[in-house]
């Protein structure tokens, strides 16, 4: 199916050098720059500040990863192509318009409702969001007015189903029901990337009912850089929803939120600076409008600044910490290394965060479901949507205390990583309780407490402050654990079309050949033993997708054949034979009579 801009993308690249695709990365430039991988997605760059990631130790994982975290802060810079970022005045007005808008819900709970909903990390945010919210209407004596959509349902809070957020039919099908008999609906559709069919679907539904729905975009992107490739069914693109919303904004019919946060520093893994910004800009605007319905006096910027920089502190004071969290990231990569693993337990929300690490690692570094397990301690009950109970769908749904006492403990051993996150103004009697079961099994105990004295956090910052220590520690553990080159994740599972689309690009990257090669390459692969015909190369990508999701280390293989010019069974055997994945491709990245690219760097040994 013709990817369009990939084409136009490989024709600007091929006035550049002759037949050369791979994206000239000025050496560490800024992303912001325009040159900068040109017309890559800022959701999809590789971030200069994490090129050598695959070569640094504990202590550096946790410096370069802060400072990635850091650039959600940055103010927006004249001097360069200046992205609007999170403090840019249009940002404030667009947050403050829409304030405005949420208000008249609240004062009209009967009739009215706001809808969040997302793919993925952005499904598990629009569901802890909610519960955020909904328990803080309930503590005014209040009905609730919030209500999340994830896609693939309450499976997806706890484990990964990639595939799910390509079915637009699915968006609109679970939209319609959560707003039957709703005169007014909020919907607030995120994703980081501007990219999950799922939700584009969603808000272009809205689009065509505007006399019930108010549609919110919130992403990462530019609107020029919203994907742009068809939907199968559906007949149009997000980047055309996109500028359809963005004409009815001026009319306030439709707003979008998408400041600039820069690349990822796992490229792509929207999870982390996505994640973390989609919960700033949303707990703000939604908080703010809280704390002044009640009063008729307008919202103002200050009142949004003010709630901001509390975030900012909080960067601020999680990575003094920088040092505990090093060694957390070194005893996690041990665990994984020898094969152990490492189990995140957190009681009330800061277990819902720790449910979320762990399940986006199966996606993000081909993790097994019990590497990295998180546990929420304490009552799960008014959590969950209507649906049956979670854990009775499968041991990899467990998630409770119970299941931890019954399913972990028996079988912990002194070579897992176990982490408690509490706060000490809390269930201590509880914690202890838990750790001295734990301590009989294994002396990796480690405590994450966030204290109430000295450096207080309030709530959200403090559930903001245990992902960034989360997301550092599994993404930190599966770097040590050799799973990453430079700063992205070869092996990954094509189970999606953006994962498909991220496949081909990072083949055209490490062997410089055209997006044409690489995709026959790639399909070759995925219906190995197969011979391609035409009917193949035609078919919907779903059907290439359904096909890839069961097979493993897929990009490899191909990555091996592209830059060997050998066969499937060659490229297979190569990688069982290699001490690991990272090694067999270095040493064809190497490879006598291939010519090196400046950024290609000698093997470092560590196993992938
Ligand atoms: C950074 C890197 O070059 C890279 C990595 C990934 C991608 C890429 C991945 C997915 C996708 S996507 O089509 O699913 C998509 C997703 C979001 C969005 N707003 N627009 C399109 N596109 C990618 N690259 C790309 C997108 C637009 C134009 C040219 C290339 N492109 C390049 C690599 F080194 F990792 F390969
Ligand atoms: O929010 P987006 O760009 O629509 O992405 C939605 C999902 O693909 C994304 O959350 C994915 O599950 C994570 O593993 C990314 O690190």
């Amino acid at each position: 199916p013709g990817h369009r801009h990939h084409q136009l993308w490989a024709w600007t690249m091929r006035g550049m050098k002759k037949y050369r695709h791979v994206i000239e990365t000025p050496n560490p430039g800024k992303w912001e720059l325009a040159g900068y991988e040109a017309n890559l997605p800022i959701s999809e760059k590789s971030n200069p500040i994490t090129r050598e990631l695959d070569k640094a130790d504990p202590v550096q994982i946790v410096q370069l990863l802060k400072e990635c975290d850091a650039e959600i802060f940055q103010e927006e810079d004249e001097a360069l192509l200046n992205y609007k970022r999170l403090y840019s005045e249009s940002v404030l007005k667009t947050m403050i318009d829409i304030i405005s808008k949420v208000q008249e819900v609240l004062k009209d709970p009967d009739n009215t409702l706001i809808v969040l909903s997302g793919g993925g990390t952005s499904g598990r945010l629009a569901f802890l969001i909610t519960v955020s919210f909904n328990k803080l209407l309930k503590g005014l004596g209040q009905l609730p007015c919030y209500t999340y959509i994830i896609a693939g349902g309450d499976r997806s809070l706890v484990v990964s189903q990639e595939g799910l957020e390509d079915c637009a039919l699915l968006g609109i099908e679970e939209l319609r029901k959560v707003c039957e008999g709703k005169k007014k609906v909020v919907f607030i559709g995120i994703s980081c990337g501007l990219s999950a069919p799922f939700v584009a679907a969603q808000l272009d539904f809205c689009l065509n009912n505007l006399d019930i729905f108010l549609p919110v975009l919130v992403g990462f992107n530019p609107v020029s850089m919203a994907r742009n490739d068809r939907i199968e069914g559906w007949h149009s693109t997000f980047r055309q929803v996109a500028e359809r919303m963005q004409k009815l904004q001026e009319s306030h019919k439709a707003f979008i939120l998408n400041p600039a946060v820069g690349p990822e520093g796992i490229s792509g893994s929207s999870r982390m600076k996505g994640g973390s910004a989609t919960k700033i800009l949303l707990e703000t605007l939604l908080l703010a409008a809280h704390k002044t319905v009640s009063k008729e006096t307008d919202i103002s910027e200050k009142c949004l600044l003010e709630i901001l920089r509390t975030y900012e502190r909080a960067h601020k004071v999680t990575y003094t910490q920088s040092k505990k969290i090093a060694a957390l990231v070194k005893q996690a990569g041990t665990s994984l290394q020898k094969k152990a693993c490492v189990y995140m337990v957190g009681w009330h929300t800061l277990g819902i965060i720790a449910i979320m690490d762990g399940a986006e690692c199966i996606p993000t570094f081909g993790a097994d479901y019990h590497d990295v397990r998180g546990f929420l301690i304490g009552d799960h009950s008014e959590m969950f949507n209507k649906e049956a109970d979670l854990i009775a769908q499968g041991s990899q749904f467990a998630f409770s205390q119970e299941d931890f006492v019954k399913m972990v403990l028996p079988s912990l051993t002194a070579l897992d990583t176990v982490l408690f996150l509490f706060t000490l103004d809390g269930e201590l009697t509880e914690v202890e309780k838990l750790v001295v079961q734990v301590k009989e099994k294994t002396s990796n105990v480690q405590a994450l407490s966030h204290a109430t004295v000295g450096q207080y956090l309030p709530k959200f910052q403090r559930e903001l402050s245990t992902k960034w220590i989360l997301n550092t520690v599994s993404t930190g553990a599966h770097v040590l654990k050799g799973k990453i080159l430079h700063n992205h994740m070869v092996d990954l599972r094509v189970s999606n079309s953006k994962l498909f689309w991220r496949a081909v690009s990072i083949l055209q990257r490490f062997t410089g050949h055209s997006q044409a090669r690489c995709q026959e390459g790639l399909l070759k692969t995925i219906y190995d033993p197969e011979v391609l015909s035409d009917e193949i190369r035609s078919a919907e990508l779903s059907k290439h997708i359904a096909i890839a999701a069961e097979k493993n280390q897929v990009v490899p293989t191909t990555l091996l054949c592209l830059l060997r010019n050998c066969s499937v069974q060659e490229a297979q055997v190569r990688l069982d034979t290699s001490p690991s994945i990272r090694a067999a491709i270095e040493a064809s990245l190497n490879a006598p009579g291939r010519k090196r690219g400046a950024d290609e760097s000698d093997p470092t040994g560590r196993n992938m």
